[in-house]
């Protein structure tokens, strides 16, 4: 038995899986708290992703009905980004500062300039900072709260800071460590001399991580926890990566051709390559892959943060905002969302604010409102599509994952957004499937069990979930969404 843990912003999701049967056992989740501010502030305590890792953790064995001394090992993934700087006791000095924190954006773009710009930035580290990534968190506490600061004795990623916990190793491996923002994702190596302008009292050797293999365990369970989690001795716990690395192993998208799309509370796209990637546009983030290799990514800000934002203010359940959706034409009768309630990272809009526009009494409905924030955020991603360019330009289907894939109206609203084919894996949260299958990789490292082998047998797609491209909805959409690009121009200059 393996389990796979994903530690996304809004919950964590563990599941069982009996790979030499090629089943998924039990899944369970426990939700964690956000701490927003007027400012940009989002933080979460790292106590709290601990606390949810037990809960699902111990539900999804009762589930499962098996005896938690069965497992072998264990692989996590976990939200990018997140700052989670500890003391020498391994006590967080302040709270996480995770990837939607736009608190940070004028220190990364000081950091940029101080870089060189994106011409210095691409040549530094492969890809162009951007506010959300770990560096410009690092320079805020330095500015804002000096003591603490001065307290850090270990910078980990929330993923990094699970595997800690569990294992008391204080590792990562290149695919998290590439969000860091002082990671050169072409040589797989920190980057000391950005670390240095960042955080110029802290010793690179000393505070970050030391980097794993993707195969090589970061340790094994340590008795206390094992204890605690009913496991046996020697349980060995995976590299695990951040979340979008493992999404791709756990839609299957290991190597060249297909594109995985995730609908959590921030939307992604991302496509494998073997080499790494450098983008026309400064907002494809070069990441690597947490199996080797690069997958080059973007990222949105405001997916379902920015629907259930709408569904709570109109007081709906999900079926009630899905209904809504449905019964609301294509292009909600004229309204447009840019639903940047978060700010944005693609576009780079930090700073920005939604807009809900083309407003009139007769079209000023739930239905258009909640249809227009689910387009909004779905032609952002589109929009994120085609700044990948020929990375994604050939693909004839788009593996779904993430809460909002559990919508048949959003799966078919991508599929006529983007007009490619649309399936999703059985289970919906791919990345706690492809920490389960990594840990399986690495525990098995001995034999000859290949990724690919794994992936064949466990990334089971739903047949009952495939959404393809209706000609005239696709035609229909292609003019609503000229109609956002115009508003992007309109309100943001963005071409
Ligand atoms: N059927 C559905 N339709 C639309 N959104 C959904 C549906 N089911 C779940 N969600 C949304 O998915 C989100 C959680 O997605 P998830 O991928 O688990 O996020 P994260 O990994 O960022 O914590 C929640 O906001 C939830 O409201
Ligand atoms: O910042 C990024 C990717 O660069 C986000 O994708 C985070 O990794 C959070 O993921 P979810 O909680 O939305 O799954």
């Amino acid at each position: 038995m393996y389990i796979g843990v994903d530690c996304g912003t809004q919950s964590t999701k563990v599941v069982v899986v009996d790979v030499e049967r090629g089943r998924i056992l039990g899944e369970a989740s426990r939700a964690h708290r956000l701490d927003e501010g007027v400012d940009g502030r989002r933080e979460q305590a790292p106590a709290e992703w601990l606390a949810a890792f037990k809960g699902a953790f111990l539900e999804a064995i009762e589930r499962a009905d098996i005896d938690a001394r069965a497992v072998r090992a264990i692989g996590v993934s976990g939200q990018q980004h997140g700052m989670v700087a500890l003391d020498a006791d391994g006590v967080p000095v302040y709270p996480a500062k995770l990837w939607c924190d736009t608190e940070t954006s004028a220190e990364n773009a000081a950091l940029v300039e101080r870089l060189g710009g994106e011409v210095g930035c691409l040549d530094k580290l492969g890809l162009v900072l951007q506010t959300g990534y770990t560096a410009s968190k690092i320079a805020w506490l330095r500015a804002h709260h000096p003591d603490a600061y001065r307290r850090i004795a270990t910078l980990l990623l929330p993923h990094d800071y699970l595997n800690f916990w569990l294992t008391g190793e204080r590792v990562t491996e290149a695919g998290d460590a590439s969000g860091t923002g002082y990671f050169d994702t072409r040589a797989r190596a920190w980057q000391p001399e950005v670390f240095g302008l960042i955080a110029p009292e802290l010793d690179p050797d000393r505070v970050l991580p030391r980097l794993l293999e993707p195969r090589e365990p970061a340790g094994t369970v340590r008795a206390r926890i094992a204890r605690e989690l009913g496991l046996g001795d020697g349980v060995v716990v995976a590299s695990g990566g951040g979340d979008n690395m493992l999404g791709a192993i756990g839609t299957g998208n290991i190597t060249n051709g297909l594109v995985t799309l995730s609908l959590g509370t921030s939307g992604t796209v991302c496509a494998y390559s073997p080499t790494p990637v450098v983008c026309d546009s400064a907002m494809v983030a070069n990441f690597c892959a947490s199996h080797g290799g690069w997958l080059p990514l973007i990222c949105t800000m405001n997916v379902t943060s920015a629907t259930t934002r709408v569904r709570e203010l109109f007081g709906l359940d999900i079926a009630g905002f899905s209904e809504r959706v449905a019964s609301a034409p294509i292009g909600a009768e004229g309204v447009t969302c840019l639903p940047f309630f978060n700010g944005e990272r693609v576009p780079m809009l930090p700073g920005a604010s939604g807009d809900f526009s083309g407003l009139t009494s007769p079209n000023m409905t739930q239905a258009n409102l909640c249809r227009a924030v689910m387009e909004g955020a779905t032609f952002g991603l589109r929009y994120g599509l085609e700044l990948l360019g020929d990375l994604t330009a050939g693909a004839r289907q788009v593996r779904l994952s993430g809460g909002g894939a559990k919508s048949p109206v959003w799966r078919q609203m991508v599929a006529d957004i983007t007009g490619i084919e649309v399936i999703c894996p059985e289970i919906t949260d791919a990345a706690a499937l492809g920490a389960a299958l990594q840990a399986a990789w690495c525990e098995q490292r001995d034999q000859d069990t290949t990724l690919e082998e794994l992936c064949r047998r466990l990334v089971q797609l739903d047949a009952g979930s495939l959404a393809e491209p209706d000609a005239r909805r696709v035609d229909d959409f292609e003019v609503v969404y000229q109609r956002y690009r115009r508003l992007l121009r309109e309100r943001h200059g963005v071409t």
